[in-house]
């Protein structure tokens, strides 16, 4: 799904009314009247209350579309709205409805309000949206202060937390509404993707209100969002023909005293999305624990008992995944630089210490093979690029690392991003808070490997392995408390994965 910037979302409204011949009243009353339907799932309609704040625009315009309607289905509602000299032709519209119905719009003035918040309302924050061109002026602070700190049951935005920009950062200290959940209209907003909104959305929920297709295919954009459709496009389905040649032979490099799990995980996880071989290359003491934890994996040892100091030959692997549990013992730094070099045409898979190795010596990264794929978490990140200001910046800053070293660089987080080369990134859309627990980055490592050895290229390697990874993360939940996942059990739902994405039971 393309991710839009404001203007595309306003051209994209703007022809879904000429191309559909609806008015934008219709519209609106389309995405109010989804929006009340996902609210009916979401609360007991008759068991709350709503306190409906909209502003002078077409925001404020669902806002008061939404106040007739949850009213008509049952509700109690409060509307508020911005006194002003001027609203938009659907707003004034929708107010006239709500007077025809005898359900009254308190009017009030950023400085002085009259907005009250009992313990069991909802409030719907309908103030600003796309609309928004400057940050929230000072004389609404005590407005917002008022709706962010109320108890209350639930806090809604619709399409954006009023005073969050869509597609520039928003600076930490400016007025924004506090939203629990974000309905937003049409494609996910690319702020509303990054860790720093998280302080200002909690959630979101795209809402789908049938805009224009062909307009839509027609916009250009270098943000998507990975969703299920994308992934299916890029699966292969083999035939009935296929022997474990085909499914290809992965290695993976990694372990340290102590940490021999974090190649099981990988091993098992390379084999179990479908790599026809797997073999670990380890340290000695790795040996007995990683055969008797898989069976179905070879290893190969390092002379050293607790770490790695000769890298193996590669020739025999199609895809190769390095540093799980590896860790930074002086000679495994040295072996590792020696094996870089020795494999300068080899796109491989590098988590963890390979990168924070790499991160500490920059003179390595010439010899990064083209079409490797580095996975680091944010703090491997920083690393990797130094700092960085905004999660905005951020993206420049990954963009400008993948065009120069043409590799791809998986960005892990809730909406892990996918930076390729050309620019494109991809934020995924699957997984959930239950897989920030230890080793599901080492599984995402093996998965990458093991699509790697069946001959997907690298981008459409980590397209469909950070999608694959979290919908088994999601499938996980089914049985389990977020809390309780394991990343072994991230392993076991590949499976349903796989299954969802090819509509197989
Ligand atoms: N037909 C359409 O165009 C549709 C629009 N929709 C809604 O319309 C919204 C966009 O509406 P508008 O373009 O009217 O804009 P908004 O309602 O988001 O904003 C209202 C107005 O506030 C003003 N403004 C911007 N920044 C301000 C600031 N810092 N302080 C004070 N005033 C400021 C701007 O003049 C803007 O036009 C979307 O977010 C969505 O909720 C939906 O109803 C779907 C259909
Ligand atoms: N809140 C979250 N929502 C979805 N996925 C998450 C969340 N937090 C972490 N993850 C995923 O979990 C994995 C964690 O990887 P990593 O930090 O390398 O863990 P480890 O080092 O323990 O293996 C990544 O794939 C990341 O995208
Ligand atoms: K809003």
């Amino acid at each position: 799904m393309k991710i839009l910037k404001t203007d595309q979302v306003q051209l994209l409204d703007k022809q879904t009314i000429d191309n559909q011949y609806i008015s934008s009243f219709k519209l609106m009353e389309r995405a109010a009247s989804k929006v009340v339907e996902i609210l009916k799932d979401r609360h007991k309609l008759y068991h709350n209350s709503f306190v409906i704040i909209c502003g002078k625009g077409n925001n404020g315009g669902d806002g008061l579309a939404i106040a007739r309607l949850l009213k008509e289905a049952g509700a109690f509602v409060k509307v508020y709205l911005h006194q002003n000299k001027k609203y938009t032709p659907d707003n004034s519209q929708n107010q006239e409805m709500l007077d025809d119905r005898g359900i009254k719009i308190e009017k009030f003035l950023p400085s002085k309000h009259n907005i009250v918040i009992k313990k069991d309302d909802i409030i719907i924050d309908a103030l600003f949206g796309m609309g928004l061109t400057e940050a929230i002026d000072s004389e609404w602070k005590q407005v917002f202060d008022l709706l962010n700190t109320a108890v209350c049951q639930d806090r809604i935005s619709i399409d954006m937390p009023s005073g969050m920009f869509a597609d520039i950062a928003t600076a930490n200290d400016s007025i924004v509404f506090k939203a629990d959940m974000v309905y937003t209209f049409g494609s996910p907003k690319l702020a509303l993707l990054l860790p720093e909104s998280a302080q200002w959305a909690k959630d979101f929920t795209v809402v789908d209100i049938n805009l224009d297709e062909q307009t839509l295919s027609s916009f250009e954009t270098k943000n998507y969002y990975l969703d299920k459709a994308i992934v299916k496009e890029l699966l292969h389905t083999p035939t009935k023909f296929a022997h474990k040649g085909i499914f290809g032979h992965s290695l993976i490099i990694g372990g340290s005293y102590g940490k021999i799990g974090a190649v099981a995980l990988a091993s098992k996880a390379a084999l179990s999305i479908g790599s026809g071989l797997v073999t670990a290359y380890l340290p000695k003491c790795g040996y007995s624990i990683l055969q008797s934890t898989i069976s179905e994996v070879m290893c190969l040892t390092d002379n050293e008992a607790d770490y790695i100091r000769l890298f193996p030959e590669t020739d025999s692997y199609q895809a190769i995944g390095i540093g799980v549990g590896l860790g930074q013992n002086a000679d495994t730094v040295k072996g590792f630089a020696a094996f870089l070099k020795d494999n300068t045409n080899k796109a491989m898979v590098f988590d963890a210490d390979a990168i924070n190795i790499l991160a500490s010596d920059n003179s390595l990264l010439k010899f990064l093979a083209p079409g490797s794929i580095l996975t680091p978490h944010p703090k491997e990140l920083e690393r990797l690029l130094g700092g960085w200001t905004s999660d905005f910046e951020k993206m420049e800053l990954v963009k400008g690392f993948t065009a120069k070293h043409n590799v791809v660089v998986v960005v892990k987080g809730a909406h892990s991003e996918i930076v390729l080369p050309s620019g494109d990134i991809y934020f995924n859309s699957t997984g959930n808070w239950g897989m920030a627990t230890a080793g599901t980055g080492d599984v995402l490592t093996g998965i990458l490997t093991g699509l790697l050895a069946q001959g997907y290229n690298s981008e459409h390697t980590a397209l469909i392995g950070v999608y694959l990874h979290g919908l088994a993360g999601d499938f996980v939940l089914e049985d389990k408390h977020p809390h309780c996942i394991l990343a072994s059990d991230i392993i076991n739902k590949l499976s349903s994965a796989y299954k969802e994405i090819l509509n197989l039971e």
